[in-house]
């Protein structure tokens, strides 16, 4: 038998070819995670996963090495679609297989320093001598007699033998042995149970008939199915359970439970009765094409406050239903814990959240727990497309427009695109849901490759919020931050204990040089995003093609020196809001004050107790909240943001804007939204205050048109970074060599290289070449062989290339 494979620490990229020893091959599937022992260096084993298995070999083909071992019981840690997904990403995302499939799975999962072997408790007495037929496993079998739940390293060195897994795996399908993964920080969490002693005569329990509650307690433990309760369980007190304890009825036992997580955010479940007929309609088309069983991606366009969220669940019930599983991706839990928990609140244990801040036993357990079907719904961040269910349905992908779908290091994927990928590749549906859908997205939509639906209105007739804009040029200000207009506001609606959330858009301040007299912002006159300041040469240029121009430190059309270029805090403000409010408790949400676990859901569940009626933060605000007595949102500086030198820094304002301005009026108290800037006339705002999502995509898309920028083209970056500048820039500029002769100049323009908007980060220097592709003829293999011999060129000083295809960030 003979194994095609990826090898981890392999730095050929492309399939191996390795054999497989006799007694393996019966163990082995596709997906498998197997020891792989180098033809090169024998005594080093290294992880692999199976691609495929071949009988035989191609003539004169020698084989790269050897399998000699089986890992995670011989279950393939792969499935047949998520090793497609894989090799998609690794192709369309220009990385090697092996760092893709590295993406796919959890960290717990690549490591085997913490498997562990353990004695099966009960024994299948009869079959042990048909397993144990071997002097290996007799000799396995009374090593673990003696030692009580060694690691298979522990053993493995005790026996003298290498390559137990195989071995393992086989006893452990007999029964006697468990192989498990233990990570020390956090050991199993467990629970204080109460069970009923074994052997009770009904003469113990008789006597109970004048205790009601303590028979009821009894009678519950004999039904459940693991034969015991915890307090409070069921409504039966620990009072209750304490008393059978004393009386010799029941016993008290420790039972290991899920380490299942939690935002710390909780809200009472609010019971919807009745969908809204638009919301009916949705769920029609999602449901209809679900049960059609096809590929169908669908992009749901519903105003902020339209009532997604419970359409999606309704969704998801069908799909259980019916016997498929399902995936649901958020931008990020942690910012959206009312989202988490409102799934969680109908699927109970059906769900699994998966999150980042989970300890390695808690993202290794959970990841089981998939695997083998305990739960059916995968809810987390971006990487949780990658969970390891079978048979989807459905895939859902809320507040599809942010920017954290896409992966910052390699593989650099984007969460909703390998969603769409995979929805395809299990013939699922996939919904995209968004008040203000990615240009990509809306594009797609238009061009018929997602089918559109929406939700144009607000559930329960709430109105959408009135927009005003504020000029700061022209009002007057009552402190640093915050006009008079704005102010009276915040006033108004604490005297009717309603509440106030405000924003300072903090990831505007980029680098780019904003003016406070007149809003001047410097653009490139030739890419029409914001030059970035440099301190160092005193200039400004456009990282996207190196234009500079010099920094005078006056604003090139008005002359004022009163510049804007360092970061102003929301700390700042919040001290100028309690000067204004002293009696008024602020709450403040950046990244200061949540970087500790739990922080975040400490401070929204004050907001939604109303513990605190003003909440101030970053872009953290804008996110998803839902909360009835906000009827007021205000913007500090609504135009910084337009100066991030990106050419989607517009589409990403509009979206923020109209995203915080979706989180006032959302139930009965109509809702304001206040916006104070300086370049009031930028025709983004006469599109937000129309609430025009369709007019702003239109107007900006002939633009995007005109100077080539996605969705009209596809973007690819490459970065290069030395320490030595030089290197940086002579790789750069040989890879632009390169790339012209090898495409034809009609399909793509190919711009810098130029240094990049951060030009240097942690002591390298960085610059960047700039492609806009018609269509996408740049094949994977070419760029990757260029990205070996440049980077093998300029070895000794440390260059290394980085390619980011349909890139999110420019910096
Ligand atoms: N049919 C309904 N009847 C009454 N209330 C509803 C109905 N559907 C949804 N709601 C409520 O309306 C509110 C807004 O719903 P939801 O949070 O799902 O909006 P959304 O579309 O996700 O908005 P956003 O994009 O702003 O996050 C929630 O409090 C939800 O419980
Ligand atoms: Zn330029």
């Amino acid at each position: 038998m003979n194994a095609y494979i990826y090898a981890e620490n392999y730095l050929r990229d492309e399939l191996l070819l390795a054999d497989v020893p006799e007694e393996l091959a019966e163990e082995l599937q596709p997906g498998c995670q197997v020891l792989f022992s180098p033809a090169s260096n024998r005594r080093k084993n290294v992880i692999a996963y199976i691609l495929r298995l071949e009988k035989s070999r191609p003539a004169g083909l020698m084989a790269d090495g050897t399998l000699v071992d089986v890992l995670n019981s011989a279950h393939p840690v792969l499935t047949t679609v998520t090793m497609k997904l894989a090799l998609w990403i690794a192709e369309y995302y220009i990385s090697r297989p092996i760092e893709a499939i590295n993406a796919l799975l959890p960290a717990p999962l690549k490591t085997t320093v913490q498997d562990f072997v353990e004695l099966c408790e009960f024994q299948l007495q009869s079959g042990t001598e048909k397993i144990v037929t071997t002097t290996l496993r007799k000799k396995i079998l009374r090593a673990l007699q003696e030692s009580n739940k060694p690691t298979v390293r522990q053993l493995e060195r005790k026996l003298g033998k290498h390559n137990l897994y195989r071995t393992l795996t086989v006893m452990e399908r007999g029964g006697l042995v468990q192989l498990k993964k233990k990570f020390p920080q956090s050991g199993p969490k467990t629970r204080t149970a109460y069970r009923l002693r074994p052997n009770l005569s009904d003469e113990v329990t008789e006597p109970l008939k004048r205790a009601p509650r303590q028979a009821e307690a009894v009678e519950k433990m004999r039904q459940s199915p693991h034969a015991s309760l915890f307090a409070q369980d069921n409504g039966i007190a620990r009072q209750t359970l304490e008393s059978l304890v004393k009386k010799g009825i029941a016993e008290k036992i420790r039972v290991e439970i899920q380490s299942s997580f939690s935002t710390g955010f909780t809200e009472p479940k609010k019971i919807i009765e009745q969908l809204s007929s638009a919301q009916h309609h949705v769920l029609k088309e999602l449901s209809d094409a679900f049960h059609s069983g096809s590929f169908t991606p669908f992009l749901l366009h519903g105003v902020t406050g339209s009532g997604k969220t419970i359409v999606y669940i309704e969704l998801l019930k069908q799909v259980l239903e019916s016997g498929r599983n399902a995936i649901v991706l958020v931008p990020e839990i942690s910012l959206t814990p009312q989202t988490a928990s409102r799934f969680r609140q109908h699927f109970g244990d059906d769900i699994q959240i998966l999150h980042s801040a989970m300890s390695n036993q808690e993202k290794y357990d959970a990841w089981q727990n998939l695997r083998n079907g305990k739960a059916r719904i995968a809810l987390g961040a971006r990487s949780t497309i990658f969970a390891p269910l079978c048979n989807v349905g459905a895939i859902i992908v809320d507040e599809e427009h942010d920017a954290a779908y896409k992966q910052d290091r390699t593989p650099r994927y984007h969460g909703r695109d390998t969603a769409v990928m995979r929805a395809k590749l299990e013939q699922a549906i996939c919904v995209l849901g968004s008040a203000t859908p990615s240009f990509e997205s809306y594009s797609n939509a238009e061009k018929g490759k997602y089918r559109l639906l929406r939700l144009p209105d607000r559930v329960d007739n709430a109105a959408m919020p009135a927009m005003k804009l504020v000029p700061m040029l022209e009002n007057r200000r009552i402190t640093p931050s915050l006009s008079e207009v704005l102010y009276l506001q915040i006033k108004e609606r604490l005297k009717r204990d309603e509440q106030v959330i405000l924003l300072q858009n903090r990831r505007g301040f980029a680098g780019s040089v904003l003016c406070m007299e007149c809003g001047h912002i410097t653009m490139c006159k030739h890419c029409n995003v914001p030059m970035v300041y440099h301190a160092s040469s005193r200039q400004q240029r456009c990282h996207y093609c190196g234009h500079a121009v010099a920094f005078s430190g006056n604003c090139p059309k008005c002359s004022s020196a009163n510049l804007l270029y360092k970061s102003s805090g929301t700390e700042r403000i919040a001290e100028e809001l309690r000067e204004l409010f002293p009696e008024e408790k602020i709450l403040r949400m950046d990244v200061d004050t949540t970087n500790t676990k739990g922080s975040h859901a400490i401070i929204l569940n004050a907001f939604h107790k109303k513990q605190a009626r003003i909440l101030l933060g970053t872009q953290m605000v804008a996110k998803g909240l839902d909360f009835p007595d906000v009827s007021l949102v205000g913007v500090l500086m609504a135009d910084i943001g337009l100066n991030i030198p990106d050419f989607r820094s517009g589409e990403r304002l509009f979206s923020l804007l109209m995203q915080v301005a979706g989180r006032a009026g959302r139930a009965a108290i109509p809702g304001e939204v206040y916006l104070q800037a300086y370049n009031t006339d930028n025709p983004l705002f006469a599109h937000l205050l129309r609430g025009s999502y369709e007019a702003f995509y239109q107007e900006e898309m002939v633009s995007r048109k005109e100077l080539h920028y996605p969705p009209f083209t596809r973007m690819v970056v490459i970065e290069f970074t030395s320490p030595d500048e030089t290197a940086a820039e002579k790789a750069a500029s040989a890879c632009v060599d390169h790339l012209r002769s090898y495409l034809k100049r009609d399909s793509c323009h190919i711009l810098g290289p130029a240094p990049a908007g951060i030009s240097r980060m942690k002591g390298r220097f960085r610059y960047q070449v700039l492609l806009k592709l018609q269509s996408r003829p740049l094949a994977a293999d070419y760029l990757k062989h260029l990205q070996y011999s440049l980077m093998n060129t300029w070895k000794k000083h440390h260059l290394s290339m980085i390619i980011d295809v349909d890139p999110q960030s420019l910096m």
